[in-house]
């Protein structure tokens, strides 16, 4: 669904943001783009969307360059940006303005979302609350059934119930023909939602695996007191010597995504080391 090829891209030529950059993404999955404050995360998503176009590479959607921003593309991709900019109309003229560039909108769906997230679709919109105004434009994203939604820090603003009934509605509007891409730098948000984990870090796509994949791949454990073997990443919590160990049985274990992107994020290389290494390396 979306391909990015050797992507090159800063917002000044002297100083590149990302180099020969790559990354694949299939239909039927959400990925959580993770990555820290300033890692990039907006600009790889601007990159893919075609709000700003690759100095060298390419960033394809559906085989056609996002760049080239053709209605096609369009009609089929919907974008919500961390910063939203909403109109001063209520919700059903915003609909009745908007809907139409979306062939697949679903005014059903739209109630639906509205209904579970409770934001009422009389209300002018931008007099409405930024997490009111949030969950809106999500619930119209999701209702548009494009095949490509992606959207920026989502989660950014909604209080603990919205974020549960986020995640419940996003699951629920996960189809096979269709691709979510989230970004966040708040992990917790992601999770049992996520199905495949992307990390940028230093410019890079470090990681870009199933979590089913990394939870046989790795084990997520509270270290017990002299425990032996091989550590790939520790740190002290509340609950003792959280880490991450190898897994060579392949039983899987739940992975603990802040532990993991912590693993990373910190700059330890070890985790992304392990996970290079060929699988049958591992069990030997
Ligand atoms: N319009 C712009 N002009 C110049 N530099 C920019 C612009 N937008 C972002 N940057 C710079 O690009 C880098 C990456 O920013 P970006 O917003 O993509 O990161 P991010 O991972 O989304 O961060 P956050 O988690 O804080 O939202 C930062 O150093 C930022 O200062």
């Amino acid at each position: 669904m979306v391909r990015i090829h050797k992507l090159t891209f800063g917002y000044s030529r002297q100083v590149p943001l990302f180099e020969n950059l790559g990354l694949t993404l299939e239909r039927g999955h959400i990925y959580g783009l993770l990555g820290k404050n300033g890692a990039g995360k907006s600009t790889l998503l601007k990159n893919m969307t075609g709000l700003v176009f690759p100095q060298a590479g390419s960033c394809l959607i559906n085989g056609q360059p996002a760049a080239q921003r053709l209605p096609s593309v369009l009609e089929d991709l919907y974008f919500l940006p961390e910063e939203l900019y909403v109109p001063a109309l209520t919700a059903r003229q915003f609909v009745a303005n908007t809907a139409g560039f979306y062939p697949r909108f679903s005014h059903q769906q739209l109630a639906d979302y509205l209904g579970e997230f409770e934001v009422p679709d009389h209300a002018v919109l931008d007099k409405l609350s930024f997490g009111q105004q949030k969950k809106f434009m999500i619930a119209f994203g999701l209702a548009t059934n494009t095949s490509l939604v992606v959207m920026d820090e989502p989660t950014n603003g909604l209080d603990i119930p919205s974020k549960v009934q986020f995640r419940k509605i996003m699951a629920s509007a996960l189809t096979e023909e269709r691709c979510l891409i989230i970004s966040t730098h708040q992990v917790r948000d992601l999770d049992s939602l996520i199905d495949t984990v992307v990390v940028l870090h230093n410019r890079e796509i470090v990681l870009n695996e199933a979590l089913d994949q990394l939870a046989e791949r790795l084990t997520f454990t509270t270290l017990r007191e002299g425990q032996e073997g091989e550590v790939l990443y520790a740190e002290e919590s509340v609950r003792g010597r959280q880490a991450i160990v190898p897994n060579p049985d392949g039983r899987p274990s739940r992975v603990d995504m802040e532990l993991l992107f912590n693993a990373i994020a910190g700059g330890g290389q070890s985790v992304i080391n392990y996970l290079k290494q060929p699988v049958y390396e591992q069990s030997i």
